[in-house]
């Protein structure tokens, strides 16, 4: 299969200017030599710590930052130019989500014309073409018609980000990179607005950069995934040969950060699990993907091991 993107070698830079000439006094090296590739289709993850470059490398991706060298390959041509994003419909087809919705979706507009931005401008729909195209991408994310006449700051922080989710497929994007997407929600709604982003992803086949710092994020979603420490990727692989066996000692601190059970304890883990599905009966749904993988239940486990444990002594 044709690489959707690849990227080559990606440099970017922040220059530090100091002095009375405000001249360049040193660098930054946000992103010092990054390379990879994403399928059509795919999930491909970037994780690590605060300061490693993640962000960078997907606002040079989406043409918010210049490159300062290396180069982003799009369908056979290099889009680090603005001229050739241009030509290539690249801003249509490349959209991103930011962590903070609220600062992203306009505050002055209502639902119908946030999502149908997109639609006007790359697709000159209007009227009554627009609107039923915007109800539809609501739906796909559970909202309804109420949704289209409310203004952002009237929904909660998981309707925002899902609302956000709907503006960005609505130009048919072929790639979306969506940073730190989740990590400003509580766990359930985390679940609920990642099991939303993977039903878009089935229906229009579109790819996700994943940017977090959360493995469990990145676990539930990618396929493929980077650990970046300082501005490189230390380790590449998929999902699971990471996972299951990270060489690189970066991967494996990063991993030992996350509490596990250990499989020692697998049986009276399954039986805790069961107790935690009784107790959360009404809210189990939250807690699996359509695919009835468990998500966020392997976290509450972590949380609550510890007091059903004592409570069972
Ligand atoms: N505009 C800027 N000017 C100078 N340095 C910057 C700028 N933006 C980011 N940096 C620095 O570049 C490095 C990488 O930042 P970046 O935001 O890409 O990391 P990150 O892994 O996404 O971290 P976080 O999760 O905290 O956003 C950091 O050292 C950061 O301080």
């Amino acid at each position: 299969m044709n690489n959707l993107i690849t990227v080559k070698d990606l440099k970017v830079y922040y220059p530090i200017r100091s002095g009375f000439f405000n001249r360049v006094t040193d660098y930054v090296y946000a992103v010092d030599g990054v390379s990879f590739e994403i399928l059509p289709g795919e999930s491909y993850g970037i994780i690590g710590e605060s300061g490693s470059g993640k962000s960078t490398i997907g606002q040079a991706l989406v043409g918010l930052l210049d490159a300062t060298d290396g180069q982003i390959i799009y369908q056979g041509q290099d889009v680090t130019e603005k001229r050739v994003r241009k030509k290539m419909m690249y801003n249509r087809d490349v959209q991103m989500i930011f962590q903070d919705s609220l600062s992203s979706l306009n505050p002055k507009k209502k639902i119908i014309d946030i999502v149908g931005e997109p639609l006007k401008n790359f697709e000159n729909l209007t009227g009554d073409t627009l609107k039923a195209r915007v109800l539809e991408l609501l739906a796909t994310v559970g909202l309804d018609e109420e949704a289209m006449y409310k203004y952002p700051h009237e929904f909660s922080g998981g309707q925002r980000q899902r609302i956000g989710v709907a503006r960005a497929v609505a130009s048919n994007p072929k790639l979306i990179i969506a940073d730190e997407p989740v990590s400003a929600l509580d766990l359930s709604v985390q679940a609920q607005v990642l099991n939303y982003m993977k039903k878009i992803q089935k229906k229009y086949g579109v790819a996700y950069l994943f940017i977090s710092h959360d493995l469990g994020v990145v676990h539930h979603m990618c396929d493929h995934l980077a650990i970046m420490h300082r501005g490189r990727f230390v380790e590449v692989g998929t999902r699971e040969d990471i996972y299951e066996d990270p060489l690189h000692i970066y991967t494996k601190r990063l991993l030992a950060a996350i509490p596990r059970i250990d499989v020692s304890r697998r049986e009276e883990d399954r039986l805790f699990r069961t107790k935690i599905e009784e107790e959360y009966g009404a809210q189990k749904e939250q807690y699996y993907d359509e695919d009835g993988r468990v998500y966020a239940l392997e976290q509450i486990t972590q949380t609550h091991y510890a007091a059903l444990k004592k409570e069972g002594e």
